[in-house]
């Protein structure tokens, strides 16, 4: 078969090809971006394959990066663009089902698309467009199938985490998993353990903004993959929650661990625990938890004005796009509408800052400003007082002698 049209991230990187074709050597595009064209699905970056040797590489082009030269990846920058190009390599010497330790360089474009996941992934592309399919990857395509190249179960015993991607991408493409795949999986599916958390997280996260998530996660049950991610150890009550949710898609990591953290009934603190067993980012667990509260406050009595001020209008989205994933019934419009009338967005726009107090002789510095600027803040924010100076600096003024007086 042969593409015509191919999208333009390949008409940029074609001349890198030319360029090692044209010293004797084979020079393909692989991976990710010929499976996704041929579905029509856009495209981020472009792998290259080759038969030259990363040394061969270097020499071909003015500047290179070694990005990964021990696995026979290159960086070739050309006008601007850096484009990884890797050695037609076999992989051996997987240790503990992780990823390889050692690979063995090639020349042979069979033998490299050989050691790959699936069928789907094992596609070569010329830079003419003519697709080179020794697995019947086009016809899986078409079935929408993942199918492991080869035998599934020496496919997972070399690299685990491959699992995760199968389950992956059927949920991202809407695909089914060949049965002896899926069979393979259920054999294997205790090798996970031995996976990095990190790893898994990338590859759960990204199943879960698929188009199917609850087939994924329902995959994960059946096959057993999920009693191998101790992360959700106790947790098969809310999965399962989820799984009987109607369809829903979700837009980001953060709503697909808001989701998570509400479906499992989780507080500030369990969110912070489970995300940090998941390794997840600080920003992360703190986005979760602000979208956990907003949906809770929705759900009793809809939202006050302080949350929508803490939450602010990005979350404040995040928290609409999983209520709507929860089938909770919102008025978005209103909720955004109220978002947009709150006096203050964000902390500089108050009238008054811990200097102002200072300066008016209200308060001497320490600890004592933050916590009476938090009080201002939250009677501006609740519409009980103007945002100006003087109406804030009187305020702060009746606090602290309301408080004196209270300490008499
Ligand atoms: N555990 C893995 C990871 C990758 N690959 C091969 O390496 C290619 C590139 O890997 P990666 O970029 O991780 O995945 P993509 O298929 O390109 O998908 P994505 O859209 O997520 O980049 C895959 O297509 C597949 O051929 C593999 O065989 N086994
Ligand atoms: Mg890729």
């Amino acid at each position: 078969m042969k593409i015509q049209n191919l999208p333009n991230e390949f008409e940029m990187a074609r001349p890198v090809l030319q360029t090692i074709e044209s010293a004797g050597f084979e020079a393909y595009f692989v991976g990710g971006s010929v499976r996704d064209t041929i579905l029509g699905l856009p495209i981020h970056d472009v792998d290259i394959a080759a038969s030259a040797y990363p040394a061969e590489i270097k020499e071909l082009f003015k500047r290179t990066v070694d990005t990964g030269i021990e696995h026979g990846t290159v960086m070739v920058l050309d006008h601007g663009n850096g484009y990884e190009v890797t050695t037609f390599r076999t992989e051996s010497g997987y240790q503990d089902y992780r990823r390889p330790d050692q690979v063995t360089f090639i020349r042979s474009l069979d033998e490299d698309l050989k050691r790959r996941d699936f069928t789907i992934n094992a596609l070569a592309m010329r830079e003419d467009g003519e697709v080179i399919d020794l697995f019947n990857g086009l016809t899986d395509l078409k079935r929408r199938l993942i199918r492991a190249v080869g035998d599934a179960n020496v496919r997972f015993n070399e690299d685990a985490l491959r699992m995760m991607r199968a389950v992956r991408f059927a949920s991202k493409l809407d695909f089914s998993i060949d049965p002896d795949t899926m069979s393979a999986i259920t054999t294997h599916s205790h090798l996970l353990a031995k996976i990095a958390v990190e790893r898994i997280y990338t590859e759960f996260v990204k199943m879960m903004m698929g188009s199917k998530p609850r087939l994924g996660l329902q995959d994960m049950c059946n096959t057993k993959m999920i009693d191998y991610v101790p992360e959700f150890k106790n947790y098969l009550p809310g999965i399962k929650k989820i799984i009987a949710l109607p369809e829903f898609r979700l837009k980001n990591e953060f709503q697909v661990w808001g989701l998570i953290s509400f479906s499992f009934g989780l507080n500030h603190k369990q969110i912070s625990e489970l995300l940090k067993r998941w390794k997840a980012a600080n920003q992360t667990i703190e986005a979760t938890q602000k979208i956990v509260t907003a949906l809770r406050e929705l759900v009793a009595h809809g939202l006050n004005s302080m949350t929508l001020f803490n939450t602010g209008q990005s979350l404040l989205g995040d928290t609409m796009g999983v209520a709507r994933a929860l089938n909770i019934s919102v008025d978005e419009t209103k909720v955004m509408q109220r978002y947009d009338q709150l006096p203050i967005k964000n902390v500089h726009e108050l009238a008054i800052n811990g200097g102002d107090l200072i300066k008016a002789g209200v308060l001497k510095p320490g600890p004592e400003l933050g916590r009476i600027l938090k009080q201002l803040q939250s009677v501006v924010i609740n519409g009980e007082l103007n945002n100006d100076q003087p109406t804030l600096l009187e305020h702060a003024r009746v606090i602290l002698s309301h408080e004196r007086k209270g300490e008499i």
